[in-house]
């Protein structure tokens, strides 16, 4: 795995001279707008994103959308609700899903939403759409979502290795009905075929069959997100079968909905007060929430911190201690890059466990992250499903990327304890949060 853009691009991560104490209000969440968007366009009337996040990964879904024929205006709130955020905080989306045009050519990226969740949204468009992302896009998995679709009546040209690119030939409506996938490798397959259940003739059943389910929190924002649109979703929470979720076909309503503050953004803040024995707040952190980031409350309380929810979001409060912790992630592999971040500065080891699928991320993180971490001095090594970390005294250095917004940000957090760590193209970051740099050194109050 050879580290993929020139080390001339190296941000120098800030060291923390002390305690950190801050503010810091976190862009919407990637996954709740990226879910937003598509049900919206999916709508028999128009709806509303408020505080949409405005990332590569929900550029590209809103672009995708577009291309296919969806207006999405750019309005500033009317919301009555007062704008908590510094900037672009009273900005909205307004979607008018106009129906649903081909063709059409739709770039990816490297969005595992969009790449899962828009091949079922072209099935019901007039004509052919095309799926073209980044080179890692045509490594990440997607065979459960071009199988699926065959076997619902989509007609698909792929180069017969179950990935990108692809076209789906749209036929304007998709007769839908039982289907029996694998979704051992990502949680989305799921996702993208309830999503646009609602609208196939027979709707969708879908039975996972293969071993383990990552991510379960992401399938119940999947759920929560479809009801709230007023679609019928029998699910095994709700009295079905184990591993079996049913739409029930029917128009979906326009919302207007406020995305909540992305909570796994809001994870190397955290960590920051974590690790430097400080004080962060998030405002808006919902009371209840499919996220999984809300898992962090307890995990980094069990690594040493405490924190509180209050009226004003949730406030997180290092001691000074960082302890290790054996944990399984599967439900929430996408907190697993800054997890070991914090392991490699703790006072004990630690195992991650229950999170194979990530050697199919952004990059292979298991791999990444050991790298990374044991070329800075740390001890690290890789499982069948997970990290071994046991903390060694780190030194500076390059943390390389991978075009991997997680791995930019665990960077940053050794780079609070560990002086002369350089984190080569920070600017990855954009894929989920562009205003990084700027509130990480906000934080630290440069
Ligand atoms: O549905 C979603 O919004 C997501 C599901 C998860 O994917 P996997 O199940 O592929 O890990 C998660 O890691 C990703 O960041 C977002
Ligand atoms: C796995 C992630 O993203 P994606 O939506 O591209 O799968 C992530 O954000 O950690």
């Amino acid at each position: 795995m050879a580290p993929n853009t020139a080390e001339t691009a190296l941000w120098p991560a800030p060291h923390a001279s002390g305690a950190v104490d801050a503010t810091v209000h976190v862009p919407g969440s990637k996954s709740v707008t990226n879910r937003a968007l598509v049900l919206a366009a999916l709508a028999s009337e128009p709806g509303w994103l408020r505080r949409p996040l405005r990332s590569r990964d929900t550029l590209l879904m809103a672009g995708a959308l577009r291309a296919m024929g969806v207006e999405i205006e750019e309005t500033v709130s009317s919301s009555s609700s007062p704008a908590t955020g510094p900037d672009r905080a009273g900005e909205a989306w307004r979607v008018l899903p106009t129906g649903l045009h081909g063709p059409a050519t739709v770039d990816v990226g490297n969005a595992g939403t969009v790449m899962r969740f828009l091949p079922p949204v072209a099935a019901l468009a007039d004509g052919p759409i095309r799926f073209d992302g980044d080179p890692r896009s045509y490594e990440r998995p997607l065979n459960g979502v071009i199988d699926a679709l065959r076997v619902l009546g989509a007609r698909i040209d792929d180069d017969g290795r179950g990935a990108l690119p692809l076209t789906v030939h749209g036929g304007g409506a998709l007769d839908g009905g039982p289907v029996s996938i694998d979704a051992s490798s990502s949680s989305q397959f799921v996702s993208a075929l309830l999503l646009s259940g609602p609208r196939y003739n027979q709707g969708v059943e879908v039975r996972h069959v293969g071993s383990s389910l990552p991510s379960l929190p992401h399938i119940r924002m999947t759920v929560d997100m479809l009801r709230a649109v007023g679609a019928q979703v029998d699910t095994p929470e709700s009295g079905g079968e184990p591993n079996v979720w049913r739409v029930t076909p029917g128009a979906l309503l326009g919302r207007d909905l406020t995305i909540e503050p992305d909570l796994s953004n809001a994870q190397p803040f955290l960590a920051a007060a974590l690790v430097t024995g400080g004080k962060v707040l998030i405002p808006d952190w919902p009371a209840r929430t499919t996220q999984p980031g809300d898992r962090l409350r307890e995990i980094f309380t069990e690594m040493g911190g405490s924190c509180e929810l209050t009226e004003y979001g949730l406030e997180f409060t290092g001691s000074g201690a960082i302890h290790g912790i054996d944990v399984d992630l599967g439900e929430v592999g996408e907190l697993t890059p800054g997890i070991a971040a914090v392991a490699a500065l703790a006072d004990s080891p630690s195992t991650l466990r229950g999170v194979a699928h990530l050697r199919l991320h952004e990059t292979d993180r298991l791999a990444a992250l050991t790298k990374e971490i044991n070329e800075l001095g740390g001890d690290v090594t890789e499982t069948s499903d997970g990290l071994h970390i046991r903390p060694r005294r780190l030194h500076g250095g390059v943390f390389h990327t991978y075009e991997d917004h997680r791995m930019a940000t665990a960077g940053a957090i050794i780079g609070l304890l560990v002086e002369g760590v350089q984190i080569e193209n920070v600017a990855t970051t954009a894929k989920t949060l562009p205003d990084f740099p700027d509130l990480w050194t906000g934080m630290l109050g440069a």
